[in-house]
């Protein structure tokens, strides 16, 4: 369980905008192994989409300026060309959003939305129809071949969520890049969606990029979890070690914040103060100006990344971390 499939070095995302450039990621750097689970979490707007989005190119304004590498399978997709990442998009790597009807052809049913994904390989149909239906059964779709012959209006939306995994996983990727896919669900659905990911890693092998607001979920479901902040991943680390025992002081408050949390079952709580303006990129932690420890040096200096242990990094110059919990 502990072959590299994903590395990111350095990554940084600068968005063109009217008045200069915002600095959206800054140098984030993880792994991500083989059938592994990781998950990356943050308040809105902290970048965890950026990171997605840049791994295939899929930003949409086209206003970015990315540096760094993305080793996927020992290539650097940062530097590949767009006929080079084409292949690897959905084959190698799938995606799945938060709205799937943003995804879905209205006027197609489901199933042979599914079934296109599977004939690309050049499956004879009828044996690539059984299969949707196959996949259909897997994601746990009620009433599989009914289902497969519905328009994505005639879905739920927890039934849609399930039509793109399937039709995700009917390409057999080695890593499917979830962006809050169960944001717009009710909690219960939500909760079926994310462990039915899950599963389908257990089953399947495949890795997962998970990015969502729930972090009763992804202590539930998640091996591994960075916390980002600002643009910047403060702390990676397991999930015992990011919900046992987190070193970064955000990391230590958003842990503190968890058994306040409202209605929505499992949601963030926001802390005191506001984000930094990213627009004007200075040096020091990003975090400094709500941090309870912050000190002179960290107003000024940017830290460097600290292994703490071989699972556990943290972005900060406390040498003993904080627990403030
Ligand atoms: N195309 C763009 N041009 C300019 N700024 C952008 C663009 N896309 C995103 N941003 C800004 O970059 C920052 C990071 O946004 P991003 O969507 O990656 O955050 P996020 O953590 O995924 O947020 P959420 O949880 O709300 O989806 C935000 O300040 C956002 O407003």
């Amino acid at each position: 369980m502990n072959e590299e499939l994903l590395r990111i070095d350095n990554l940084s995302v600068d968005y063109k905008v009217r008045d200069g450039f915002l600095s959206a990621v800054k140098n984030a750097s993880f792994e991500i192994r083989k059938k592994e689970i990781f998950a990356i979490v943050g308040e809105s707007g902290c970048g965890k989409s950026t990171i997605a989005h840049s791994i295939l190119r899929l930003l949409p304004e086209h206003n970015e300026i990315i540096k760094g590498q993305i080793m996927f399978k020992g290539k650097d997709l940062n530097q590949a060309t767009e006929k080079e990442l084409e292949a690897v998009r959905g084959k190698q790597i799938g995606m799945i959003f938060q709205n799937p009807l943003d995804s879905l052809n209205p006027v197609y049913t489901t199933g042979k939305q599914v079934e296109e994904g599977i004939l690309i390989d050049k499956i004879p149909r009828e044996e690539a129809w059984n299969r949707v239906i196959e996949m259909y059964k897997d994601v746990k779709m009620p009433d599989a071949e009914r289902r497969a012959k519905s328009y994505p209006h005639e879905l739920s939306g927890g039934m849609r969520q399930r039509v793109m995994i399937a039709m995700m996983l009917a390409r057999d990727p080695n890593l499917l890049i979830a962006d809050e896919p169960t944001t717009a669900l009710d909690v219960t659905i939500e909760a079926q969606i994310l462990r039915l990911i899950k599963q389908l890693r257990d089953e399947y092998g495949t890795a997962v990029m998970l990015i969502t607001h729930n972090f009763g979920l992804v202590a539930e479901i998640a091996d591994y979890v960075a916390v980002m902040y600002a643009g910047m991943i403060v702390e990676t680390g397991t999930v015992y070690d990011i919900f046992d025992h987190p070193m970064h002081p955000y990391s230590s408050l958003l842990m503190k914040a968890l058994p306040r949390m409202t209605k929505k079952e499992g949601r963030l709580t926001t802390i005191d103060g506001s984000v930094p303006r990213l627009t004007s990129d200075k040096p020091g932690c990003r975090f400094a100006n709500r941090c309870p420890f912050a000190k002179e040096r960290c107003f000024n200096e940017d830290p460097d990344i600290r292994k703490i242990s071989e699972t556990h990094n943290v972005r900060c110059f406390l040498e003993k971390g904080v627990d403030v919990r």
